[in-house]
């Protein structure tokens, strides 16, 4: 059988990519390698020989003209050098392939400002909502309760009851839609997979600091409609083990963190479905 292939993106102010590809490889994939985007930018490294592409966290070009935004613009208009293909062909392709797509954090607000998410009617680049200033008006650092959506036609929550408890860190992280159609659009499809909660994982909330954004309707991550392409703003790599949670020498806590299930569905569904 062929191996199951992840990609970790870095380069231009990503951090956590070593977590990436860690918690890759502990879910089950075969191997993570970890690009820097000029190694692509270059040909040297194709999206087309790998199954799962992880676009992580950090602080892409500082942040500036808003987070991710620079990169957005980078992926969607750069050629691969040598070739008449532009980047932005090979990442659609890698979506038509019936790949997945996970953006954490940075990597999320990379996926909304390409336009990859939501992705209505399979359309990967336009902008219909974005993630913006915390309503705090300032840089949060917590952990966060996440009710998950049973009814998400994700493919990286499968078998989660009720929701997951991560770490958030972001100044940026306030979800906003273009339109109430477009939000109404969102929850009717359930593709607001993770919603800010209280620690029972029952009602979503808009009150800080559970909700740490203020988000619409306390929106956590997103997945399309084919439940293949997901991004959220908490991070799942920052909580594969018990030994990250921080009453871990308090509490007595299952081996594996929160985080992992995420990893583990998608190399399920890669060993299944691609290879
Ligand atoms: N942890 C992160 O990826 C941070 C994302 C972004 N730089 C922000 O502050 O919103």
């Amino acid at each position: 059988m062929r191996k199951t292939r992840a990609i970790v993106i870095t380069g231009n102010g990503t951090n956590c990519e070593m977590e990436a590809a860690h918690a890759c490889r502990l879910g089950g994939f075969d191997e993570a390698v970890i690009a820097h985007i000029a190694e692509i930018l270059s040909g040297e490294i194709r999206l087309d020989d790998f199954h799962f592409l992880n676009l992580t966290g950090g602080f892409l070009d500082g942040d500036d003209l808003g987070s991710a935004k620079a990169q957005a613009n980078r992926l969607r208009h750069a050629s691969v050098a040598g070739t008449d293909e532009k980047l932005v062909e090979q990442f659609l392709r890698f979506i038509r392939d019936g790949k997945l797509i996970l953006g954490v954090c940075n990597g999320f607000q990379l996926m909304v400002k390409m336009g990859v998410l939501p992705g209505f009617d399979n359309d990967y680049l336009t902008q219909t909502v974005t993630l913006t200033h915390n309503d705090c008006g300032r840089f949060q650092d917590r952990w966060t309760y996440l009710k998950v959506d049973s009814e998400s036609p994700c493919v990286f929550t499968s078998g989660i009851e009720s929701g997951i408890y991560l770490p958030m860190r972001h100044g940026e992280g306030k979800f906003v839609c273009d339109s109430p159609q477009t939000l109404e659009r969102i929850e009717g499809e359930h593709l607001a997979v993770f919603k800010y909660s209280d620690p029972d994982f029952v009602r979503p909330t808009m009150e800080f600091p559970h909700n740490p954004n203020g988000s619409q309707n306390a929106i956590a991550g997103i997945c399309d409609a084919s439940g293949r392409l997901m991004g959220l703003m908490p991070h799942p790599e920052a909580f594969v083990h018990y030994t990250q949670h921080p009453r871990w020498t308090r509490e007595q806590l299952p081996e594996e963190g929160d985080g992992l299930i995420l990893y583990k569905n998608a190399a399920e569904y890669v060993r299944k479905n691609l290879v």
